[in-house]
């Protein structure tokens, strides 16, 4: 058994994880989260709303799952989001054609399915499964078509990220944060790809979790104000110049800033945040490095784009967030699509003054002309573009009505005026977080297994050192014998601790030694057995999982132990408890 076989045995067993749909033999890229899965999952989502939400701002907004055409013609994702499909021309069975390749180039994403073809070809690769030989890669989009309302209905897609549920709220959100540029948005939610053959189980899901923020910043501003916090942070940089070498860079972010090895403070900020989070969440520092995309990978669009990964037993590097400057792509898009000019009008501090050519109509013709609607249609003159009024019949609306002025009634001048801000499509900064793929890290992070001595002999434990913020169960109540006299005061403490707002599982099936067992494999940090000496003295054992030392306690004030113990803010020996 493998690593992964290892964690998923046990995230099976243990109810963190179970194969959907698997009373009627299961789908692949499916998966169901089971009691402690769901928990901590939850676990992990609440510290990241901490991050994004409570503390940079990005207000969490939900917006559907399933997206209407439009939405997605203007994406993109209609036209272009696609994988290269190959089938076995023998089994019929599909591969994705760039990961049958992924052992012979380094980013086989990036070729043409041209390409493709030729390395399969010249390397003679055949049918994974049969052996047999291999049709010519075709795009394969990856989105799942609905229809919304009976018969053939609307066209619809299950969105395929959580993005464009902030992007198309862009004016909405703008008002919001009163046009003030840095400003964001973060949802949480499920996203669909229909994945041409998901064979790596949780990490390569139909039906999966993100967690995206869309950060709207000025073009020309890209500092950031909390820089500080992080400079000083040494991160794992796998840049584009570093993977030509096949060398892993540790550097601080401030150096990086400096060697402009990534692009831009803002960006640096975000990466380092996004250290901060996956530290925080388990993930090993020494298995967690930045990719940078190489050229001929990144969106043409793009400013720069690094993906966290982090390294797994099985897969190796995996990706697990990517975070990019999009610059201003999809608020274009958008506005190009449904024709609205998305753009935040951002004041200048200063007024500035500015040479203009400012139209001048003939008003001694546009009288006779216009009657008394005269004045408003000089006024939605001034209003139009120079590609507008460089026809010889201009045309404007003024309250719904059409209007065409003859170009030879009007004049320009240039005239130097004052202008107090001005229209900007603001840029975008994206992280985006794969939920599911980092909650399978922290859990094969988290594993250990290893020998400890057991009355005498050496016994192997398996324990889940999980950190304890994200832990699904924060602390087990355990008597020591199913006794009534016993199970009484663990009942009371077990509902101290819940009034704390700890999350606790009362525990009285099995021997103590056992329900210690199944607690380190669920990686609950700390354990409290209620015995015989509790009736005497009002105390109780603790019992930490990675040490499995344990100390007598007092039985008041327990739940304010417990809790700075689990949130760090004591240790053992100033929780005043004995050993
Ligand atoms: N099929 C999937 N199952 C689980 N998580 C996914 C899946 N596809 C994407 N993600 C997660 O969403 C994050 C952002 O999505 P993004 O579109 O950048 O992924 P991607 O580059 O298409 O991923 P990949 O190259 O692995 O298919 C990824 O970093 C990953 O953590």
């Amino acid at each position: 058994m493998d690593r992964y076989e290892q964690v998923i045995e046990l995230a099976k067993r243990r109810g963190f994880l179970w194969n959907s749909f698997e009373l009627y033999g299961g789908a692949a890229g499916f998966y169901d989260y089971g009691p402690l899965g769901s928990t901590l999952k939850r676990r992990i989502e609440q510290i990241w709303r901490e991050l994004y939400v409570i503390h940079e701002g990005f207000m969490e907004i939900e917006t559907p799952t399933i997206g209407i055409e439009d939405v997605f013609v203007a994406s993109g994702h209609v036209g272009g989001f696609s994988d290269p499909l190959c089938e076995c021309k023998e089994c019929g069975e599909a591969f994705r054609a760039d990961h049958l390749v992924d052992k012979i180039v380094e980013i086989a994403d990036a070729l043409s399915n041209e390409e493709l073809d030729r390395l399969i070809k010249e390397n003679n690769i055949g049918c994974p499964e049969c052996g047999g030989e291999l049709g010519e890669a075709y795009e394969f989009n990856l989105m799942f078509k609905t229809s919304i309302g009976p018969g053939t209905g609307r066209q619809g897609y299950m969105r395929p990220e959580t993005a464009q549920g902030m992007f198309v709220n862009f004016q909405r959100l703008s008002r919001y944060y009163r046009e003030k540029l840095p400003f964001g948005a973060t949802q949480i939610g499920k996203s669909y790809r229909n994945e041409i053959s998901p064979r790596q189980g949780v990490i390569r899901l139909r039906e999966f979790t993100q967690a995206e923020a869309e950060i709207f910043t000025h073009p020309e501003e890209k500092t950031h104000p909390n820089i500080g916090r992080f400079e000083d942070v040494t991160l794992n940089l796998y840049s584009d110049e570093a993977q030509q070498k096949g060398v892993i860079e540790q550097m601080t972010v401030r150096e990086a800033i400096d060697r402009k090895i990534i692009a831009h403070e803002f960006l640096a900020y975000h990466i380092a945040l996004t250290n901060n989070f996956l530290q925080r969440v388990g993930i090993a520092a020494d298995k967690l490095r930045f990719r940078q995309h190489q050229k001929d990978e990144m969106a043409h669009y793009a400013i720069d784009c690094w993906d966290a990964e982090i390294l797994t037993d099985r897969f190796g590097w995996i990706e697990v967030v990517g975070i990019a400057d999009r610059t201003d792509y999809d608020l274009m898009a958008h506005a190009k699509t449904s024709g609205t000019e998305l753009v935040v009008h951002v004041e200048y501090d200063e007024p500035k003054m500015i040479e203009q050519f400012v139209v001048k109509p003939n008003m001694a013709k546009m009288g006779p002309l216009f009657k008394g609607k005269a004045k408003t249609v000089a006024d939605a003159l001034k209003e139009l573009s120079s590609d507008e009024l460089d026809k010889e019949e201009i045309k404007v609306t003024v309250d719904g009505e059409d209007f065409t002025v003859p170009s030879d009634i009007i004049s320009y001048t240039q005239e130097t005026v004052k202008v107090s801000g001005e229209k900007i499509v603001p840029h975008v900064i994206e992280p985006s977080y794969g939920i599911d793929r980092i909650l399978y890290c922290t859990m094969e992070h988290a594993f250990e297994e290893e020998m400890v001595a057991a009355e005498g002999e050496e016994e192997e434990r398996i324990v889940l050192r999980f950190q304890n913020e994200v832990a699904p169960v924060q602390v087990a109540i355990l008597p020591l014998l199913t006794r009534e006299e016993l199970m009484d005061p663990a009942k009371q403490i077990a509902e101290k601790l819940r009034n704390r707002g700890l999350l606790v599982a009362y525990d009285d099936s099995r021997a103590i030694g056992r329900r210690y067992r199944r607690n380190d494999e669920i990686g609950t940090p700390y354990s409290i057995t209620i015995d015989y000496d509790t009736l005497e003295d009002n105390s109780v054992t603790i019992r930490d999982r990675d040490t499995m030392e344990q100390v007598r306690a007092p039985v008041d004030g327990i739940e304010d132990v417990i809790y700075d113990l689990v949130y760090g803010k004591r240790d053992f020996e100033t929780a005043g408890v004995k050993l």
